[in-house]
C-alpha cells in the first residue's frame, strides 16, 4: 500500500484559535478510516483542510507523492447535508460533475443513468429531490461526489440525518460499494459502533489544538455486516474508544473550561 492523502507537521489556526499543531496523519491507498473526537474539536476543519477550502499555516498535505496546493477537485467531499439541487432531477445532479469537466450533457447523463442500478435508484432517474427518502438523497451525493473522478472520498457524518433503519442499510451499503469501487475513504461520524463498522482503522482527535491523533486498528475481516458488532473484537475496540474519548472529552472541558461536555 501506499500513502494516498498525507499530512505532515500541519498547524492551523482561525485568527488566534489554534486548531491543529504539527499535525500528522496518514491514510493509504484504498484504505477505510474513521474520525472520532468531541465536539468542536477541529474534525470539519481537518476535511477543509484536506480538501483545499483551507490552506495549512505551516506544514504540508500531500496527495499521492506530491504536495498539492489546488486540492480542489482532487478529493470528493460528501457533507452532512447533501446539497443537491431541488430543482434538478436525479440524472441532472448526479450527472452535474461530469457537465463542469466537459462532457456533453447527454452523454454525461446517459452514464449517470448507467450507474444508477447500482444505488438502487434506476426507478428514480427523473426524479426530483424533494420526492426522494433520505438514504436516497445521500446515494445520490455519494454518486455525485465520486463522480468528480476522485479516488479519495471525505464523508462529513454522512448519514447523522437519517433514521435508525436506514442508517444500518446505508453503512452495509457504503461498506459495499467502498468496496467495489476501491475508493480511499475518510469519515467523520459521532457514533463509535459506525466508526469500527467501517474503518480499517478509527483515529481519536484529541487535544486543543490537536497534535497527535490516537489510533486503533480494527482487527476484523471484511466483509462485514451489522452482525459484525457482535464479535468479540469489535465490544474490545469499542471498549478502548470510550476510555480514549472519555479522556479526550475531560482534556478538552478542562483546557476550554466547559467541564467536560463536549462530546455529541
Ligand atoms: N470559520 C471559522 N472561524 C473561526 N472559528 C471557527 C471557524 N470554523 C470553525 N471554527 C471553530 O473551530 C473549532 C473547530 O470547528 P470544527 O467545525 O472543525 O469542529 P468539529 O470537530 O467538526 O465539530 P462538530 O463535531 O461539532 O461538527 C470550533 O471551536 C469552531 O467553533
Amino acid at each position: 500500500m501506499s500513502e494516498q492523502i498525507a499530512f505532515s507537521q500541519v498547524s492551523f489556526s482561525y485568527g488566534t484559535k489554534p486548531i491543529l499543531d504539527s499535525f500528522d496523519f496518514f491514510v493509504e491507498k484504498g484504505e477505510f478510516v474513521s474520525l472520532i473526537g468531541p465536539s468542536g474539536i477541529g474534525k470539519s476543519t481537518l476535511f477543509q483542510l484536506a480538501a483545499g477550502l483551507l490552506q495549512p499555516g505551516s506544514g504540508d498535505i500531500r496527495i499521492g507523492k506530491e504536495a498539492v496546493e489546488k486540492r480542489l477537485g482532487k478529493i470528493g467531499y460528501m457533507p452532512q447535508r447533501d446539497l443537491l439541487m431541488p430543482w434538478r432531477t436525479v440524472v441532472e445532479n448526479a450527472a452535474l460533475p461530469l457537465e463542469i469537466q466537459g462532457m456533453a450533457k447527454r452523454d454525461a447523463q446517459q452514464k449517470v443513468r448507467d450507474e444508477l442500478p447500482r444505488y438502487g435508484l434506476q426507478d428514480w432517474a427523473d426524479a426530483y429531490p424533494g420526492e426522494l427518502s433520505g438514504g436516497m438523497r445521500q446515494r445520490v451525493s455519494f454518486l455525485r461526489a465520486l463522480l468528480f473522478g476522485s479516488k479519495i472520498m471525505l464523508l462529513d457524518e454522512p448519514f447523522s440525518a437519517l433514521d435508525g433503519i436506514t442508517r444500518l442499510e446505508m453503512q452495509e451499503w457504503l461498506l459495499q460499494m467502498w468496496q467495489e469501487t476501491g475508493s480511499t475513504m475518510i469519515m467523520i461520524t459521532h457514533d463509535i459502533d459506525e466508526a469500527i463498522l467501517m474503518a480499517n482503522r478509527v483515529i481519536l482527535l484529541s487535544g486543543v489544538p490537536i497534535t497527535q491523533p490516537f489510533e486503533l486498528s480494527v482487527p476484523i475481516e471484511y466483509p462485514r455486516t451489522t452482525a459484525s458488532r457482535n464479535l468479540a473484537e469489535f465490544l474490545t475496540v469499542r471498549e478502548q474508544i470510550w476510555q480514549l474519548l472519555r479522556q479526550a472529552v475531560r482534556d478538552q472541558g478542562q483546557l476550554q473550561g466547559n467541564g467536560g461536555k463536549a462530546y455529541g
